[in-house]
């Protein structure tokens, strides 16, 4: 008896030992399968995929007894009941990053922007938007619902605070300075919420389209924001449809832009958020609009059927993306093609009626997900470049006024000596009465005495040309580079309606109101000083530059749309078929063009191509690599460019 005690005592303690090794090595399984996920992120970020995170509204008061097409979710999955094409079970499943059910609260939802916040002040470009069905969600997920509270809060909001929070944090190391825009395109047009006026979009010679006119409001707090979204959402053009009685009708973008400079080095870094708020796709039928309803949505499905397009070209690497067809496309194209770090909230409506948009929505969302950007860079500068930038900066501010000035009193001030440059000094030297303006066209300093100095050559988007920019220089920099590729056929435009007609804007009938919005007190925003002239360089594209696009079925109901309009449909396109008119190339359609209020100088176009004699008497012509140059009248090369001959 004792024997055998002592051997099932013996016997006990090895099973003990086992069953911890076993245990351990459960632990470390978990782990290493932890440590796989870390992993899995780190290299979806260096293939710099756009990360997808998918919420599903609750279903509203008074929808208790309704059925739901969601039958599944996980932590990354989530399965849609369907009609039954879409498989046995009658069921299809979608994976995205994350994804957030019903319950979810607005803090799980935000709870990983930390890094991405992070970014942007380490000088990274960011985009987070909201895309999704109309009434699904989008904006309670970007601002909140419509009476906030601490927990309701969007994302806006806690991005805003962290950015803050963060700032504090490092004051010790580097300074920064943030600033913020709002804008929305309604209609086509793109609009500035904190002044109420409209605006071009301008396509930045090499860094893709930027909105140069738009106010800029320094800020030191999320509550300095939080007032400017407030003033800037009464701009909104919002309305009630039978889906959602606060529809937005618009595409709302926020951007911070964030400036730091590193204390002791001096470097610049150089970041910016947008935060955007898509309208919402509808089946027009089902939301019931007509008249100004019915063209907003109209232009909001054609705008979102043109983001498919580009997502499209955009997955499948095509050599061409169709980026000039949308505003929209326009303005987020350096967050999609180019090199920032993108974060898209897919919203879907639980209700089974939906069900036809919700698989629409995750079909798009998916296809968004297995988009590559570029590696995301920094946009960080030695204290070198910035002195060099800043000297570009003030030469064409001097060239700016130059053209400012009336014919008289430029051909007495006109002295090639103001456009000295000298090495380390970070500013021209320039006449004791003459201040530095805004910004002017083309330099090229030739013969220059250092190899710094040769370096000192810009283009703009037209030889010649004097070109409007009134925001400061380093918000130019949230544009990345884009990706020159092109377009699939693969959207269900069941969602946006598809290329209803060829050109929306054959829609005469329903004019825009946009008389209804009240302007914003003045001291809210930055304003132009008097003398400055206002001329925009424009390439002035076709709506279709982007040919051969693969449009997508307009699967919305066609009939529906054209029996509430009283519209005749242009080229309707077939699944995966664009009968498009073949469009005018735009590459050199280049052209000055007045807006409307914005444009009214006195000077006419013919003469605002700059005409200071800047050849200094001595010099016959300048020389390039032992060459001769030969220039045109008014110190200009053949192409337009200035020649300051050293
Ligand atoms: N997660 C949520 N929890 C509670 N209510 C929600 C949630 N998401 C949305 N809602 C409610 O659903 C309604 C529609 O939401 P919201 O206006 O954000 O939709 P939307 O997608 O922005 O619509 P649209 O595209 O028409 O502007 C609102 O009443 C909103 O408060």
């Amino acid at each position: 008896m004792d024997h055998l005690r002592l051997q099932y005592s013996e016997d006990f303690t090895k099973i003990g030992k086992h069953l911890h090794i076993l245990s351990n090595a459960a632990c470390g399984y978990h782990k290493v399968l932890e440590d796989n996920r870390k992993l899995y992120n780190e290299i979806q970020d260096l293939k710099g995929n756009i990360r997808v995170y998918c919420r599903v509204r609750p279903f509203l008061p008074g929808q208790a007894n309704s059925s739901t097409s969601v039958v599944g979710m996980e932590e990354r999955t989530i399965a849609i009941i369907t009609p039954t094409k879409y498989g046995k079970d009658g069921s299809k499943s979608f994976t995205f990053n994350k994804v957030f059910g019903p319950s979810a609260t607005q803090e799980e939802v935000s709870s990983d922007m930390k890094p991405l916040i992070r970014s942007v002040l380490d000088g990274f470009n960011v985009c987070i938007f909201a895309y999704g069905q109309t009434g699904s969600g989008k904006t309670y997920t970007m601002s909140g619902p419509k009476v906030l509270s601490e927990e309701s809060i969007g994302v806006n909001y806690r991005a805003l605070n962290d950015l803050f929070n963060l700032q504090a944090q490092r004051m010790g190391t580097i300074n920064y300075e943030i600033s913020v825009q709002m804008i929305e395109i309604y209609n086509e047009q793109v609009r500035d919420l904190l002044q109420d006026t409209t605006l071009e979009i301008r396509n930045t010679s090499q860094k893709g389209f930027a909105v140069p006119g738009a106010s800029i409001v320094p800020v030191t707090s999320t509550s300095d924001v939080v007032e400017l979204m407030n003033q800037g959402q009464k701009n909104r053009a919002v309305g009630s449809t039978a889906i959602n009685d606060r529809s937005s009708r618009s595409h709302s973008c926020l951007t911070v832009h964030v400036q730091g400079r590193a204390i002791t080095s001096g470097s610049i870094l150089k970041g910016c958020m947008h935060l955007v708020d898509l309208a919402g796709s509808e089946r027009v039928d089902k939301s019931e609009v007509i008249g100004d309803r019915l063209k907003e949505a109209l232009y909001i499905n054609k705008s979102l059927s043109a983001l498919g397009d580009v997502i499209a070209s955009l997955a499948q690497k095509n050599s061409h993306v169709p980026y000039r067809n949308s505003k929209l496309t326009q303005l987020l194209q350096d967050s999609l093609g180019g090199q920032a770090k993108t974060l898209m909230f897919v919203h879907i409506s639980p209700e089974s009626e939906s069900v036809n948009e919700t698989i629409s929505t995750l079909k798009f969302a998916e296809r968004v997900a297995s988009v590559e950007l570029g590696t995301a860079k920094a946009n960080k500068e030695g204290g070198e470049v910035r002195e060099l930038k800043e000297q570009i900066a003030c030469l064409k501010a001097a060239l700016a006024k130059k053209e400012g000035e009336p014919e008289n009193i430029r051909s007495t001030q006109s002295s090639p000596n103001i456009y000295k440059v000298s090495r380390g000094n970070a500013t021209p030297v320039f006449p004791r009465n003459r201040q530095p303006m805004e910004e002017v066209g083309n330099i090229e300093v030739l013969n220059s005495v250092t190899p710094i100095q040769k370096k000192l050559r810009f283009d703009l988007p037209g030889p010649g040309i004097l070109v409007e920019n009134n925001s400061p220089n380093w918000v130019d920099n949230c544009n990345g580079l884009p990706k020159e590729i092109g377009s699939g056929g693969w959207v269900d435009n069941e969602a946006v309606g598809g290329n209803q007609f060829e050109n929306i804007n054959s829609v005469q009938v329903l004019e825009p109101d946009l008389t209804t919005h009240t302007p914003l007190p003045s001291s809210l925003y930055q304003r132009r000083t008097p003398g400055q002239q206002r001329c925009r360089v424009e390439s002035v594209p076709s709506q279709d530059s982007d040919e051969i696009d693969g449009v997508t079925s307009g699967s919305l109901d066609q009939e529906t749309v054209l029996s509430a309009s009283g519209l005749k449909p242009v080229g309707v396109t077939n699944r995966g078929i664009s009968n498009k008119k073949k469009p005018q190339k735009t590459a050199n359609n280049m052209t000055m063009r007045s807006t409307s209020q914005a444009c009214k100088s006195p000077v006419p176009q013919s003469q605002k191509r700059l005409q200071i004699p800047i050849r200094h008497s001595a010099q016959k012509t300048p020389i390039r690599n032992g060459k001769h140059i030969s220039i045109g009248t008014e110190g200009r090369t053949p192409n337009g460019k200035i020649i300051i001959a050293k």
